[in-house]
């Protein structure tokens, strides 16, 4: 099954963003005029350690500002959704809690907010466990409670930093297939992804265009299109072709 991709129908324009981190005098040039049209496609940002990934999608969420250069969500209303590589729920809340929290500080009631949360804890197969706190968890379930409570907000563009690297590769594994499904089976809101990735497999194995970045300042090093039908097989020699021109961008 895939997904009927239209990266024609632009959903985010990021227009030349350019950042430069100061502190105790010393500048750090981050992104160095990174611009690309999103549509409606997963997109995985893929780049070395400490280029300037998660800054991007910081500055997308508005939890930073660029110093110059604008993003533009081109859809009316159009909210966004965040999912941190480690689970931040709050310790004290329980489940149903954590994700109806967001939901209430929007202005549902916390009825509404519950009954919201509880469709999407349905969603990611954890409607039991919505009486739990975050340390009767594991890592894996931590995640999907996070990935549910991004999606509870209803999002049109979800943002992922790195959300698979601190989980086991078996559970990573599965969370990968099961996010890839809830977005292609259009259960969702979501219409465009933006992933921070380290690992190319993962870049391949789950988006539709893979944006290289070069060592900072990030500029955009070039664009693979991953055209396979998902789901992808690792082994097929399309799959490996993919890795060696990821790998040669990478190493240019
Ligand atoms: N608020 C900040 N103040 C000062 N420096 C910062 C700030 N945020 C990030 N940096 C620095 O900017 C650089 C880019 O950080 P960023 O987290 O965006 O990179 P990244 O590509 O996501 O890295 P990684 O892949 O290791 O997670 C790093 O050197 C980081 O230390």
């Amino acid at each position: 099954m895939e997904v009927p991709k239209n990266s024609r129908n632009i959903i985010l324009e990021l227009r030349n963003i350019e950042k430069t981190f100061v502190e105790d005098s010393r500048r750090l040039k981050v992104l160095d005029g990174i611009s690309l049209d999103i549509g409606e496609e997963f997109v995985a940002i893929l780049g070395p350690s400490g280029c300037g990934k998660t800054t991007l999608l910081r500055i997308i969420a508005g939890l930073e500002k660029p110093d110059s250069g604008e993003v533009i969500v081109r859809q009316e209303n159009a909210r966004i959704g965040f999912i941190f590589q480690s689970p931040t729920l709050l310790p004290w809340m329980t489940v149903l809690e954590n994700v109806a929290l967001p939901l209430r500080v929007n202005g549902l009631s916390w009825e509404e907010a519950k009954d919201r949360a509880r469709k999407y804890l349905t969603l990611v197969g954890l409607q039991s466990f919505e009486d739990f706190y975050p340390r009767e968890l594991s890592g894996g379930m931590k995640q999907r409670v996070n990935v549910a409570r991004a999606l509870a907000v209803e999002p049109a563009i979800l943002l992922m930093d790195e959300p698979f690297s601190a989980l086991d590769p078996l559970t990573a594994e599965t969370l990968r297939s099961e996010v890839l499904d809830l977005w292609m089976w259009g259960v969702t809101t979501v219409k465009t992804i933006m992933m921070v990735t380290h690992s190319v497999d993962e870049a391949i194995f789950m988006a539709d265009r893979i944006v290289v970045f070069t060592p900072r300042p990030a500029r955009i090093a070039g664009i693979v299109e991953v055209n396979l039908p998902r789901p992808r097989d690792r082994r097929s020699p399309d799959f490996q072709k993919l890795e060696d021109r990821v790998y040669e961008l990478i190493s240019a």
